[in-house]
């Protein structure tokens, strides 16, 4: 869908994105993460031109992407920023609507689509629709604007810290929902971040940078278990990499099938990661706990014992 062939950029004769070749596939969902100033941002906004490329190819749908007139590139590429860019004197509906309006689409199309999104970001569309972005909470704001950045369902979707000025809880939250809307979309997502949590909860696929130049890529498990350089090892590892392991596995992978529940815990989801599982071991201080499919319907028993000696790379 989105191809870099040996890229560069260059701000006042310094390099900042060197030599860059990746392949983000259609339907993936790819987080750039790296240092500070590694080249995040400046490799998102090559895609849809807000920042253009000096040197190599970059190629959108099979075509160079000098060959769409910028605008209909942006059109087809749905942008969410941490600032917002809400536009402060437009309601929620006209903000959302910013791209339909533009593409004319008929006004109840408009209307139905606005109702969708705000649906589908969890924001009731009677309360919200008519407000203006002071109404609301930061969170909120930031909703309308992955909202916003969908309207005209684009094929892809480019986020640069999307949620970067949340709360941890919000913050949590709105992860899920973007990785709900992927599930059910299946859209082309390119998402920069600097924190590892998310990028490890959210990505298909993560591109290391560092200084302009891709470190390593793959998918998460590869990155936290086959770390290319000292670099990657220590950059996602550190002590928490047991955690961050765990992180990627869900309960039902470990369940001991069909296995009868004594006790009176409550039960884990099996679609539950690891890590959250094991800190309902520690909070209640067992070893075994039921597991139920997402009907409530018991599945078996996972076992503390279990998170430490199963092999955590399979
Ligand atoms: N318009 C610009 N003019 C000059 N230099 C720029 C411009 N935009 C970015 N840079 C420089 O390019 C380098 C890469 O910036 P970029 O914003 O892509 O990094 P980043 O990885 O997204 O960083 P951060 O995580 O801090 O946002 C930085 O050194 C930055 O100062």
């Amino acid at each position: 869908m989105i191809h870099f062939k040996q890229v560069s950029k260059h701000f006042a004769g310094k390099a900042v994105v060197r030599d860059l070749t990746l392949e983000m596939a259609k339907g993936e969902f790819t987080v750039l993460i790296g240092t500070s100033g590694s080249g995040k941002s400046t490799t998102l906004k090559m895609i849809n031109r807000l920042v253009e490329h000096d040197r190599g190819e970059i190629l959108f749908a099979g075509e160079p992407i000098e060959k769409f007139r910028a605008q209909d590139l942006r059109r087809r590429m749905g942008y969410a920023i941490q600032s917002i860019g809400l536009f402060p004197h437009w309601t929620v509906e006209e903000n959302i609507a910013t791209v339909p309006q533009l593409l004319k689409w008929p006004k109840a199309k408009i209307r139905d689509r606005v109702t969708e999104l705000l649906e589908l970001l969890n924001l009731d569309p009677k309360q919200f629709r008519h407000r203006y972005p002071h109404q609301l909470s930061g969170g909120q704001q930031q909703r309308v604007g992955v909202a916003r950045a969908l309207a005209s369902d684009p094929e892809v979707l480019l986020m640069d810290e999307p949620f970067g000025a949340l709360d941890p809880v919000t913050r949590a939250t709105l992860q899920e929902e973007v990785a709900r809307i992927h599930k059910i979309t299946h859209r082309t997502i390119v998402l920069v971040t600097h924190d590892i949590d998310e990028a490890l909860a959210l990505a298909d696929r993560i591109v290391l940078l560092n200084d302009g130049q891709v470190v390593q890529q793959g998918t998460p498990l590869e990155l936290l278990t086959r770390p290319a350089t000292p670099f990657v090892r220590d950059f996602f590892g550190g002590s928490d990499m047991g955690i961050r392991l765990l992180s990627l596995r869900e309960v039902g992978s470990l369940t001991r099938r069909g296995e009868p529940y004594s006790g009176s815990q409550p039960p884990l989801m099996d679609s539950m990661s690891l890590s959250q599982a094991l800190s309902k071991f520690v909070a209640q201080r067992v070893q075994q706990l039921p597991v139920v499919d997402e009907q409530g319907q018991p599945l078996g028993v996972l076992h503390f014992a279990d998170l430490t000696t199963e092999r955590n790379d399979a």
